[in-house]
């Protein structure tokens, strides 16, 4: 079926009042391994530059666990995580900054700036880089894993102010230089938080939160931080959701307008989140003052 020009019109005026609503406010988007894909990368890349065209302030933030998984196999190391979060000896910490940094940031660069025309305007920046993401180790048991202690948020801001789009690998590092694996979620809500944004939105490979992980129809669509974190120890969440929610639940508790869990595998899941009155996925808010 294809549109008549009086229905695309129609459909940008109907975006309109969310244009408003969403320009000049920040967005951290999130984007996980299990959802990284050619195709619906393409798609993503086009929703950033269009949100970023009318105004919104995106910031995209990468995954990669299970390309750093098959990585690790590869060369003959199976993978190893303690509570969700992998162990990171020195070699593992190589092939996470190799896969992150080296690989999945470029071909995130490399594909929205593909999609710009003569402008481009991704930025592939590590959580390395002039001291974006400070960090502190977690636990000796985990190797190089460390916890967000302060994100240089103005660096993003100021690449933003100049009309830029940065792409984040999660990889930080402590005040002598040693480089770090952070997981994904977590660092992202550190971002959205120092960045004071208005909304963060994980893209992962299901709907959003299920009451039963095997089917889909048991979506949860709405929930507070306090409803979430009642459901942290519920046998129903697996380990991939558990960061998540926490981040989630954290996020809006430290002044994050709103966070969603959608499903990075339908094309545009982005764009209709901000700027159709279609929710999709699981939206969670702070609880009523
Ligand atoms: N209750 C649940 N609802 C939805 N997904 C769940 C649930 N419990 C476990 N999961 C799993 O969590 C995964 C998402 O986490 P993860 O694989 O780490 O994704 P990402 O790479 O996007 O961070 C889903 O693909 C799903 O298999
Ligand atoms: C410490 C830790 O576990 N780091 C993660 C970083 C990547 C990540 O979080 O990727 P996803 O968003 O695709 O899960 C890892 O090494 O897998």
């Amino acid at each position: 079926m294809s549109l008549t020009p009086h229905d695309t019109a129609r459909i940008l005026v109907e975006a309109l009042p969310y244009i408003r609503q969403w320009a000049g406010k920040s967005v951290v988007v999130k984007l996980g391994g299990a959802a990284i894909d050619r195709d619906s990368d393409l798609a993503l890349a086009q929703d950033v530059l269009l949100l970023r065209s009318v105004g919104v302030r995106c910031v995209l933030v990468h995954g990669g666990g299970p390309q750093v998984d098959a990585m690790l196999r590869r060369v003959g190391k199976e993978p190893e995580f303690k509570d969700g979060l992998r162990v990171t000896d020195a070699e593992t910490l190589e092939i996470v900054r190799m896969v992150l940094v080296g690989k999945i940031n470029r071909d995130l660069v490399a594909t929205i700036n593909g999609q710009a025309g003569d402008h481009p305007v991704a930025v592939g920046v590590s959580g390395e880089d002039a001291g974006l993401l400070t960090v502190t180790p977690r636990d000796p048991a985990l190797g190089f894993v460390g916890d967000v202690t302060a994100v240089r948020a103005e660096l993003l801001h100021r690449l933003l102010d100049d009309g830029l789009t940065p792409v984040v690998s999660t990889v930080g590092a402590n005040p002598d230089g040693q480089p770090f694996n952070v997981n994904a979620d977590e660092a992202a809500r550190a971002i959205a938080v120092a960045m004071e944004a208005e909304k963060i939105v994980y893209l992962t490979a299901v709907p959003g939160l299920l009451e039963d992980p095997r089917d889909e129809s048991t979506l949860v669509q709405r929930l507070t931080s306090t409803d979430l974190r009642g459901r942290l120890s519920h046998e129903s969440i697996g380990k991939g959701m558990i960061p998540k929610l926490r981040a989630c639940a954290d996020a809006v508790d430290q002044g994050v307008g709103f966070a969603h869990i959608i499903d990075g595998r339908v094309h545009h899941s982005l764009l209709i989140e901000l700027l159709t009155d279609h929710g999709v996925g699981t939206m969670v808010t702070r609880d009523a003052a």
